[in-house]
């Protein structure tokens, strides 16, 4: 039996936290309000996060990270992304020096642009052999119903990968291993934000084939960022990309779907930010991810429109997928009969 850790005790860190506990691992949660740790370690409930969810009786629950932490031999976080470092720092002293970390989080630092196995590493000092990521189309509510459900597991050492795949595998829930953790950590990262877009679009009142046509163009658009910065092209079609792709952009459960959707209907950010009383990462990610596409020379256009309507400076109903061609891709599209837009 695998003794697991996971810290966050939100949507998906309780959700998590019973999968793993269903695949038979001995888990404890890691939680910041005491009253959250009393739940789920005596009346076996989330109440804030997870109505009417009964949890495991064997998953435990507590506020101390020593605790919690003791002889974990997997470690996952589930906190929002912006929060990471300082949750970090306040855990250090009490991690098991040989255990391995796996992040479960959708977002990048702001300012530093890392992904979250980055910011792990670089804040902890821990080998990246040791550090994994999980991600894919991963609707908390829907797994905490044990509906079934997928999700890629990677790390840099793929024989590691095929353990986590191993345990955290259950009667609902399937981990694919691969050792692409840039392709893996940014599907999960990227698809928010076509979520957004979508989310906008929805809320202004458009239908299905301005959906269709975000999400196939964010697909390529996305990918193609994953690529530039070390991604395997492979992992953009598979569970964490298209894969979470199609989840968050149809599920109205999703809250960066949820988000656009209010931006889309007129409200203005700090509204939204306001009513969305969870993690919305996609909304932290838009500067981080412009910031890089700029660096590596990749366009985004639909993630930049996303930034106008965030900031207010484009009216939502003109979110577009139309691209004005530059003047070398006119001469182009002319010599190939045109159509280079799939
Ligand atoms: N909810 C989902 O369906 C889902 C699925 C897959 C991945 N994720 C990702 O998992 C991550 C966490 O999402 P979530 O849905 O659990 O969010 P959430 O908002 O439901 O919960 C976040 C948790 O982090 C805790 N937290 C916040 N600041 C903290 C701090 N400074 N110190 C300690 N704890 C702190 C909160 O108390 C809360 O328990 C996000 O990156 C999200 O994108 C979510
Ligand atoms: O609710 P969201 O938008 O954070 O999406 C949840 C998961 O990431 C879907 O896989």
């Amino acid at each position: 039996m695998t003794r697991a850790a996971v810290i966050g005790a939100g949507s998906w860190g309780t959700t998590f936290a019973k999968v793993l506990a269903d695949a038979g691992c001995e888990t404890t949660v890691l939680a910041r309000r005491r009253e959250i740790a009393t739940g789920i370690q005596v009346r076996h409930a989330n109440d804030d996060y997870l109505p009417g969810t009964v949890l495991p009786a064997s998953l435990h629950a507590t506020t101390d990270p020593a605790r919690a932490l003791a002889g974990a031999e997997l470690v996952c976080l589930s906190v929002p992304s912006q929060r990471l470092r300082s949750v970090l720092a306040g855990v250090r002293d009490a991690l098991p020096r040989d255990a391995v970390i796996m992040s479960l989080i959708k977002g990048l630092e702001r300012g530093t642009q890392l992904r979250m196995s980055e910011v792990v590493i670089g804040e902890l000092g821990w080998a990246p052999e040791r550090v994994a990521v999980l991600s894919g189309p991963n609707i908390a509510r829907e797994i905490a119903a044990e509906q079934p459900a997928a999700a890629a597991v990677a790390s840099a050492d793929g024989a590691l990968a095929e353990r986590i795949a191993a345990c955290v595998t259950n009667r609902y829930f399937s981990a694919f291993a691969n050792d692409d953790v840039i392709g893996t950590e940014y599907g999960g990262v990227l698809k928010n934000l076509i979520a957004l877009a979508v989310g906008i679009v929805s809320g202004v009142g458009y239908g299905e084939n301005t959906k269709a046509a975000i999400i196939t163009r964010g697909l390529d658009e996305i990918s193609r960022f994953a690529v530039a910065l070390g991604g395997h092209p492979d992992t953009m079609t598979g569970l964490a990309g298209l894969g979470d792709l199609i989840a968050t952009c149809e599920s109205t459960l999703s809250r960066n779907h949820t988000a656009g959707r209010l931006l889309g209907e007129g409200h203005p950010l700090d509204e939204v930010v306001r009513r969305m009383q969870q993690t919305a990462e996609g909304i932290g990610s838009v500067r981080p991810v412009l910031d890089l596409a700029r660096e590596h020379g990749v366009d985004m256009p639909i993630v930049s429109q996303v930034s106008l309507v965030l900031e207010g400076r484009m009216n939502p109903a003109d979110l577009t997928v139309h691209i004005a061609p530059r003047n070398e891709d006119v001469l182009t599209d002319a010599r190939a009969g045109g159509g280079r837009q799939r």
